[in-house]
């Protein structure tokens, strides 16, 4: 695994937050230093370091490190790994971190005490940010300041990083001077057992924090009565699967359902604008370009935001109530029965956004064998660039109609596809097995964090980042790609005296008619065949590129037409499904593979991966197409 660094900030004393999963770094990170790193309610949610800048009370720059989350100085996984290997200078191109603030939840003290008195061991100058204090009172918890920071041997500020409290008596703290002399003889390089036995030492910290909290009077066992009465629930052995499917289910339901007004919207808005361009400007390539390439192209994109951002909605709620872990507790069995564990469902399930952030999080995974299956099949997990393309086809072929009890058909059949893409995922899961002898049986140790109400300002933030990240895409990978395809797809101009539509005379017409031959096999025209190649580097290009195509391919004078009628009138049934089971698969894209390799340091993954998804989305498509062309379709 290759750490990539940036460095924003070079030079100047280096911070490092360290602590627990789940303590809250990251928000508290945000805090001090403007940023908006990804911060949700389950272990793992950072697998990497992340710089940032903040500014002491009298205005000293400081370089601050946001690290993953570790239990221990023992990495037991590749995040934790990322932790520890700063914490002991062996990050390559960090420094070892000039000062260490080690960030307590607490109302988890006893697990999270332990980090802080190994940290303190390494000699790094150390201070406690002692976070969460907002949920310990409210369990009627009284933490004696002064008398845990004598106990620690440390300065100890109390912290609420969601709200910001606390934060200004950190960077007050941080303008001491002698807080940045360390007392211990530091220890760089590698921890040898002449200097710590881990197991004595892990013992010896067991029974200091006992003694520490014991004094403190604080080592009385905390109930989570709210918590524990919704796990009843939750994690009850029949009620709890259901619950889940139920809550999936019903997302599938929305994302169709309360997209439909703002799709109408802005589809009639570039329809609109489409028109008003096209009688405005003179007839000529440049309002062909305009008109046919980017109205066409990249409205036919934009259309899908709405239903990405519903997606999201459900996705980040989820992430910041905590129910994530409780999902992946409940899915352990029938992940052991392909070979992985619970603790693969995180990393799936943000696949679900896109499959590299899902590749990251694999990090989390102590076992490399798991670790590595995951990373192989997060691609088939439906990324939200496949949305678009499923929406398209669903639209076009799929009648609106509502079944028994409200249910919309649309929203059932897009549950079937992202249903198809887990079950492939759970095949190839158990066929992978079949080959590699797993390590020992190992129970699912998981930390399920206490339930809290989505913050609205969290959720708003996540979805603002995804309507960026959207924008970003649309503005730049899917905009110069409609743009390059559209010169494909115009020139040369047809001869003269032709028949056909112009750009089955052109460079892209042509290549077309030559992939068909591949693909006309599971029932792609040459149309579908051009998309694809693009499609490759961003899947949502395939939709924008069917708009360019098929705006370029009609010979009438409105142009201008909406993508969905147009391939519902062209295509068979039998076609639209073969398109649509070619993209549960959808030969990887490009950055994916890129991922792969960076993660797995090395390209046999990436080629594996992209060579299994290739052959599964032919196999499949040439299966679906058979089928319903035999069905009559
Ligand atoms: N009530 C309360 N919630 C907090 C506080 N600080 C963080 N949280 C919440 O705790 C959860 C975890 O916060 P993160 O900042 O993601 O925690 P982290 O330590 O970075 O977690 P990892 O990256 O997984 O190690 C989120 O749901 C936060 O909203 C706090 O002081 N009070
Ligand atoms: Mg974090």
């Amino acid at each position: 695994m290759n750490q990539q660094v940036v460095h924003f900030f070079k030079g100047g004393p280096l911070v490092a937050l360290v602590g627990n999963p789940n303590c809250g770094k990251t928000a508290l990170f945000n805090r001090l230093t403007g940023s908006h790193q990804k911060v949700a309610n389950y272990a793992g949610v950072t697998v990497e370091r992340k710089e940032g800048k903040m500014l002491t009370s009298q205005g000293k720059p400081l370089r601050v490190l946001d690290l993953p989350g570790a239990y221990s100085l023992h990495p037991r996984s590749p995040d934790e790994a990322v932790t520890v290997n700063v914490l002991y200078g062996r990050a390559q191109g960090e420094k070892r971190p000039d000062l260490v603030v080690c960030v307590v939840d607490a109302t988890h003290l006893r697990r999270n005490l332990r980090l802080v008195l190994a940290v303190k061991r390494l000699g790094i100058p150390c201070v406690v940010a002692l976070n969460m204090v907002d949920l310990a009172e409210k369990q009627g918890l009284k933490i004696d300041l002064d008398g845990l920071s004598r106990e620690l041997g440390l300065p100890v500020v109390k912290t609420v990083a969601i709200a910001g409290d606390g934060a200004q008596a950190l960077r007050t703290l941080l303008d001491q001077q002698n807080l940045w002399k360390s007392g211990v003889e530091s220890l760089v390089g590698e921890p040898t057992s002449l200097v710590h036995n881990p197991e004595l030492d892990a013992r010896g910290d067991h029974e200091a924090v006992k003694g520490i909290l014991e004094r403190l009077n604080l080592d009385g066992l905390m109930p989570q009565h709210t918590s524990d009465r919704i796990d009843r629930v939750v994690l009850h052995p029949v009620l709890g699967p259901a619950l889940l499917a139920i809550i999936l289910f019903l997302i599938f339901q929305a994302v169709f359902s309360w997209a439909k007004a703002p799709m109408d919207f802005i589809d009639a808005t570039a329809t609109q604008l489409g028109m008003w361009v096209g009688g405005w400007m003179p007839d000529g390539w440049f309002k062909s370009l305009l008109v046919d390439g980017v109205i066409a192209g990249v409205g036919g994109v934009f259309v899908f935001l709405p239903q990405i951002l519903i997606l999201f909605f459900f996705i980040l709620i989820l992430e910041e109530s905590g129910y994530l872990p409780r999902a992946a507790f409940l899915l352990d069995r029938i992940m052991g029965g392909v070979g992985l564990s619970g603790r693969s469902f995180i990393p799936l399930l943000s696949s679900f956004a896109c499959a590299i952030p899902g590749i990251m999080a694999a990090r989390t995974i102590n076992n490399p064998r798991d670790r590595l299956v995951t990373i192989l099949i997060a691609p088939l997990m439906t990324c939200s660039a496949r949305l678009p393309v499923y929406a398209l086809l669903i639209g076009a072929f799929v009648p609106a109609r509502t079944l028994w009890g409200g249910v919309e058909l649309q929203g059932v059949v897009l549950f079937v596809l992202y249903l198809a893409g887990i079950l492939s995922a759970m095949l190839v899961a158990w066929v992978l097995k079949q080959f590699t002898t797993r390590g020992q049986v190992r129970s699912l140790m998981m930390e399920l964090p206490s339930y809290h109400w989505p913050r609205l300002w969290n959720v708003g933030l996540g979805l603002w980042q995804r309507v960026l990240i959207f924008l970003r895409r649309v503005g730049g990978i899917i905009l110069g790609l409609t743009i390059l395809l559209w010169f494909l797809a115009s020139f040369p101009a047809p001869p003269v005296g032709a028949t056909g539509a112009p750009i089955e005379y052109s460079m892209a017409g042509m290549l077309g008619k030559a992939l068909a031959v591949v693909f006309h096999p599971i029932g792609f025209n040459w149309q579908i065949s051009i998309a694809l190649v693009p499609g490759l580097a961003a899947r949502e290009v395939a939709v924008s590129s069917l708009g360019t195509v098929y705006a370029l391919s009609s010979t009438a004078e409105d142009t201008a037409q909406a993508l969905m009628p147009l391939i519902s009138q062209g295509w068979s049934l039998a076609t639209a499904f073969s398109l649509l089971a070619w993209y549960v698969f959808a030969p990887m894209c490009l950055s994916t593979l890129a991922t792969i390799r960076r993660e797995t340091g090395g390209w046999a993954m990436p080629m594996a991966a992209a060579g299994y998804l290739f052959i599964l989305a032919y196999v499949a498509s040439f299966i679906t197409y058979h089928v319903s062309l035999a069905l009559g379709l």
